[in-house]
């Protein structure tokens, strides 16, 4: 895999192109440091007999930990700095300007607010601002990145090591072709006989589930005309033996002109941007900031969000309010969900997806990560919090979040430098701590996979720069329908059985026939909205929700896949995978009980077989059949899974063939999907 493009660029330089303060006088930082009135009395101690407070997000800790079990800081700061005075200076500048205090006092402090779903705005008014942008509500769009409440569980951070699971499995797919080609001699037969008949059962399906009605409907429209056959055509097989057909190969698959309509110059390309970083690092403000500067948020909007925030005591919050959206978000002052908003540049409409940094909220951040083109990694430059985050002590966000992302394969990252205020805006910081991003044996970025031969220092001028710091993300336009579904929905507009979730590959027109997998069910479309505005088609990229006619609910299931209905995605319930194993204590033995995550589906699953161990430096099989994997080995395994998931192999489409292995509520291994062992009838 090519090294991903990774890019810094540092508060000031963003402040230089914004005004370093906008209209607040008080502004300090990029954020822009309004501080919190309030904050000397929330800073008394409160710190109970037999336990110590993190000096940075305040969590009280049993003595027995020598570091902050929340956010990984060590209980000794002094660890961190050459000489004692260093720390001394930087816990004393915290005290002093940050935010931190505050919303860790409010994150753990007991709350009587229970977590609930999160309410949006029903984003029927019209928000076009002067700029002729629309600001998002929290639209159906939204709900494409939140998952249902079951996904709320606490989980272990991840814990990556090198190289990113995608690089390490794409060097050793050569390694293991030869591999492959025994394991397929052996299993040819069976697999393609029962394939065949898959195919057959799904074909015979789709006939009688077409409803004439609709199918002429489709035929005049022009739906996906080509594709989709008449009941006529159709007709069932006219021998007593069922008709096997072939399933059509990707390669006869012929794209219709208006599909690829999106490489026009004039059009402006959907980005999804993800904004990830450690718990607190500002993601929020700075996303705030960035949208008042392009004037997406009003002079009087951002007082009401100042006078507001100032009233609960959490002044320095005013510009992540506008993001955190949700009482509960606001008062506890943390990101919970993926706030979504948009942006338009010269060249891409920008889907800005804010993540929540805290661990407990990891698998929001996920699920809005899963769907980024490109992201921007937001690193606290301050004192304790940077070194906490670059994993000084072992355990690091801002490393886990850059290689988590990059394990989802984005492949621009642009490094915002924040915070910068902290540390006096020291030039020398950022070059002697920060740098350690660059080479010389000490690189922390570049254990993610992120190259450097594009790390530079850039003026950001906000949306101005994007285009030319982002390349325009691959699309799959030419290339069958995709579509995961996120969730099940249901609208005023959309009606009661609808889906959301991003084209992955191929596109979608109003009035055509689709494919509902796992189930087969054939769909018309009957609405597409994007934005929360109806259009009339959309392409490989757009975050979208559908309404569908024609199909039982019950057959729609969040992790089922919308298809073309001459092209189904492949329904698995055996996988051979790449894994990377990652930190884990107890070994992975086979016959291991694991969940299984790809893209929205989630699935049991067991270890069958561990087929070899990788050797990570030349990806090629080092030893057969191992009884057990531990923590950071590279290997091929069989799974065997307890429910059919709809999945296609990497090499054929990434989005679809990218897999997480959970155990106990713990990331165990990430990989991809490297064959298809087993195809389950449909
Ligand atoms: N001094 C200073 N404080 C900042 C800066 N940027 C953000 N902050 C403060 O940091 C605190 C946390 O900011 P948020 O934007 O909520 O951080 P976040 O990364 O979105 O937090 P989570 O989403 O919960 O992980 C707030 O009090 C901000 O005012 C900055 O550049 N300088």
């Amino acid at each position: 895999m090519d090294q991903a493009e990774c890019r810094v660029i540092t508060q000031e330089a963003l402040e230089d192109t914004c005004g370093r303060s906008g209209n607040h006088s008080d502004s300090s930082a990029t954020g822009l440091g309004i501080r919190d009135d309030n904050r000397s009395d929330l800073e008394k101690p409160f710190t109970d007999p037999g336990m110590w407070q993190c000096s940075i997000c305040t969590h009280e800790n049993d003595t027995s930990n020598l570091s902050c079990e929340l956010c990984g800081v060590l209980r000794d700061l002094s660890l961190y700095f050459n000489n004692i005075s260093e720390a001394e200076a930087g816990a004393k500048r915290r005290n002093k300007y940050s935010g931190v205090s505050v919303l860790a006092r409010s994150l753990f402090a007991p709350s009587s607010t229970k977590s609930k779903a999160i309410i949006f705005s029903d984003g029927s008014q019209d928000n076009r601002n002067a700029t002729g942008n629309k600001q998002a509500t929290m639209d159906a769009l939204h709900k494409t990145y939140m998952p249902s409440k079951k996904c709320h569980i606490n989980i272990v951070p991840f814990k990556f090591d090198t190289p990113s699971p995608d690089d390490m499995v794409t060097t050793g797919l050569k390694s293991s072709r030869n591999f492959r080609k025994e394991v397929q001699i052996k299993d040819s037969v069976d697999a393609t006989g029962k394939k065949m008949m898959d195919s057959c059962i799904l074909q015979t399906e789709k006939d009688t589930s077409m409803d004439p009605c609709t199918s002429a409907e489709v035929d005049k429209l022009g739906g996906t005309s080509s594709s989709v056959p008449s009941s006529n055509q159709q007709s069932k097989p006219k021998s007593s033996k069922p008709k096997i057909k072939k399933p059509a190969s990707i390669s006869e698959y012929k794209p219709e002109p208006w599909m690829l309509q999106s490489e026009d110059q004039e059009m402006r390309r959907q980005l999804n941007l993800a904004i990830v970083g450690h718990v607190d690092s500002g993601k929020s403000t700075l996303c705030g900031r960035l949208l008042h500067a392009l004037g997406l948020i009003s002079q009087k909007q951002m007082h009401k969000y100042e006078k507001e925030a100032k009233e609960k005591g959490k002044g320095s919050f005013a510009y992540a309010w506008a993001m955190d959206d949700s009482t509960d978000e606001r008062e506890r002052g943390i990101t919970m969900t993926v706030a979504v908003k948009y942006f338009d540049t010269e060249k891409y409409h920008v889907v800005l997806l804010d993540s929540p940094g805290h661990k407990d909220f990891v698998p929001n951040m996920i699920s809005g990560a899963t769907q980024a083109d490109a992201a921007i990694l937001v690193v606290d430059a301050s004192i304790g919090s940077f070194e906490a985050g670059m994993g000084v002590n072992g355990i690091g966000q801002t490393k886990e979040h850059s290689q988590l992302i990059r394990s989802f394969g984005v492949e621009n990252l642009i490094v915002a430098v924040n915070k910068m205020d902290m540390v006096e805006h020291s030039k020398d910081r950022l070059f002697n701590h920060l740098g350690s991003f660059e080479c010389n044996g000490k690189r922390k970025l570049s254990d993610c996979c992120f190259g450097f031969s594009s790390f530079v220092m850039v003026q950001w001028k906000l949306s101005a720069e994007i285009h030319r710091l982002i390349a325009p993300p691959h699309r799959d336009v030419s290339r069958p329908l995709r579509l995961p579904i996120c969730d099940v929905i249901a609208s005023i507009t959309l009606g009661q059985v609808a889906v959301c979730g991003k084209v992955e590959a191929g596109g979608i027109r109003a009035g055509s026939k689709v494919l509902v997998m796992p189930s087969g069910d054939l769909a018309t479309v009957k609405t597409i909205e994007r934005d929360s505005s109806s259009c009339n088609l959309a392409r490989a990229g757009d975050n979208i929700a559908v309404g569908l006619q024609g199909v039982d609910p019950g057959h729609l299931v969040s992790g089922g896949v919308i298809c073309h209905p001459d092209f189904p995605v492949h329904v698995a319930s055996r996988l051979e995978l790449k894994i990377l194993v990652l930190e884990i204590t107890t070994p992975i033995l086979v016959g291991l009980q694991f969940e299984l995550h790809i893209h929205h589906a989630r699935v049991s699953a067991s270890l069958v077989k561990i087929l070899s161990l990788l050797d990570q430096k030349t990806g090629k099989a080092s030893k057969k059949m191992p009884r057990l994997l531990t923590a950071r080995q590279a290997a091929v395994v069989d799974v065997k899974l307890d429910k059919e998931v709809c999945v296609e192999e990497f090499s054929a489409l990434k989005a679809l063939g990218r897999a997480f292995l959970r155990s106990r509520g713990n990331t165990v291994a990430v990989g991809i999907v490297t064959r298809i062992l087993d195809e389950a009838k449909v």
